[in-house]
């Protein structure tokens, strides 16, 4: 079941992009939480494709259904299911893909795995959209954790093809600051950037081509002492998830690869009493974890989104039916880059992950 996620909080995922719906399923939620529905479909909003030039034109309200696990606008306990129905689907702009595979997408790879029965319209489960239900999953957590422990999670755009935003102070992240950047519609630390990254955009798309880009995330609030070694670490529980939102090729925690360059001496946090007599680290090249334990200090990671892969510009692949090269253009509505659209998928990735830790630490009925 690779669509299945979680400890204590269980997530499963439904859906293909061009079936009748997509959803997840969210067993283990507390009960006697009242969600904010305003809060979880602007969340929805700030993920739903066809907003703008900058996003495929493809128009989904992402809608979701909630069929089980609330009663009175209360979690139960019970399984929470929701679905959003799919609407605006395309599947001709699929067809010939299976014989003539796009070049960095999942259309050949899915159909050895799935010995061509995988449904390849929109990419079928492999697709972006199968993030819309993630957001949901995400957004009902962040809600949780905010109002419960006052943990807060934020991203910015860190890089859009080459173009770099500051990065957070790794020691002083503000939850104001990182509420504000949820409420953007292209989240900047360096708002002046804005018009660059636009043009960049647009003029990758006039190429017929795409653009990569990192998303930079902050969780504050977290507390001390979350966390177990070695493989439920806080880091493996947040990559772990991460790793299955498509084109996510990296994630660096801290200082990540730039560690490699250092001397332990330029890099060790070293411990000090804060101005509210907690223990913390005058630096915080960890990103908040030692030992797979959350050391109170701002948890931050940047995660990597590869340029999208479906390009119109004609490319080389393979017929494997003749094994003869052939061309490809593909005529469909593709995001120019996925990247301005990420922040809030890493977030719903980061809290759910935050949440399932949460519930191991504090235990089910938390809150
Ligand atoms: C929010 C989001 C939107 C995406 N939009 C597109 C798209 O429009 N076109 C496309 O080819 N890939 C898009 N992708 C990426 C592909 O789904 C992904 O590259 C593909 O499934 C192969 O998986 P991999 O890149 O992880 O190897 C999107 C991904 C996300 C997270
Ligand atoms: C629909 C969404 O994004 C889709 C993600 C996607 C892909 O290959 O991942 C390909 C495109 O699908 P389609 O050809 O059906 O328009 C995007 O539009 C969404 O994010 O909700």
């Amino acid at each position: 079941m690779g669509s299945t996620w979680g400890n204590q909080l269980k997530i499963s995922i439904y859906g293909e992009s061009h079936g009748k719906a997509i959803g997840v399923v969210i067993d283990g939620f507390p009960a006697g939480f009242r969600p904010d529905m305003n809060f979880i479909s602007r969340e929805m909003k700030r993920r739903a494709p066809g907003t703008s030039k900058l996003t495929t034109s493809r128009k989904e309200e992402d809608l979701p259904e909630l069929l089980s696990g609330f009663y009175d606008g209360i979690t139960t306990g019970a399984p929470i299911c929701i679905t959003i129905y799919n609407q605006d689907m395309h599947s001709k702009d699929y067809e010939g893909l299976r014989t003539v595979p796009r070049p960095g997408h999942s259309d050949y790879t899915g159909q050895l795995r799935y010995r061509g029965y995988n449904d390849i319209r929109g990419g079928g489960h492999f697709s972006g959209r199968l993030t819309a239900p993630l957001v949901f999953a995400g957004a009902l957590c962040k809600d949780f954790l905010k109002q419960s422990r006052k943990i807060t999670i934020g991203s910015h755009l860190y890089q859009v093809g080459s173009i770099a935003d500051l990065p957070f102070d790794p020691t002083s992240v503000k939850a104001a600051q990182l509420e504000k950047l949820q409420g953007e519609t292209v989240p900047l630390l360096d708002e002046t950037l804005l018009p660059q990254i636009i043009e960049q955009v647009d003029s990758a798309r006039m190429e017929l081509d795409s653009l990569g880009g990192i998303v930079e995330c902050a969780i504050i609030g977290a507390g001390e002492g979350i966390g177990s070694p070695m493989f439920q670490n806080v880091e493996s529980r947040i990559a772990s998830l991460l790793y299955g939102v498509p084109a996510v090729k990296g994630i660096e925690f801290g200082l990540g690869f730039d560690f490699a360059g250092k001397k332990g001496s330029e890099v060790n946090d070293c411990f000090m009493l804060q101005e509210d007599q907690k223990i913390g680290t005058k630096t915080n090249y960890n990103g908040g974890i030692l030992g797979g334990i959350t050391t109170g200090m701002p948890i931050l990671f940047k995660t990597v989104f590869k340029p999208t892969p479906s390009i119109s510009r004609k490319q080389d692949t393979l017929n494997i039916k003749t094994g003869l090269e052939e061309n490809l253009e593909i005529h469909g509505r593709h995001d120019p880059c996925i990247a301005l659209r990420a922040p809030v998928v890493v977030e719903a990735a980061a809290a759910v992950a935050m949440m399932d830790l949460y519930l191991e630490a504090y235990g089910y009925d938390a809150g």
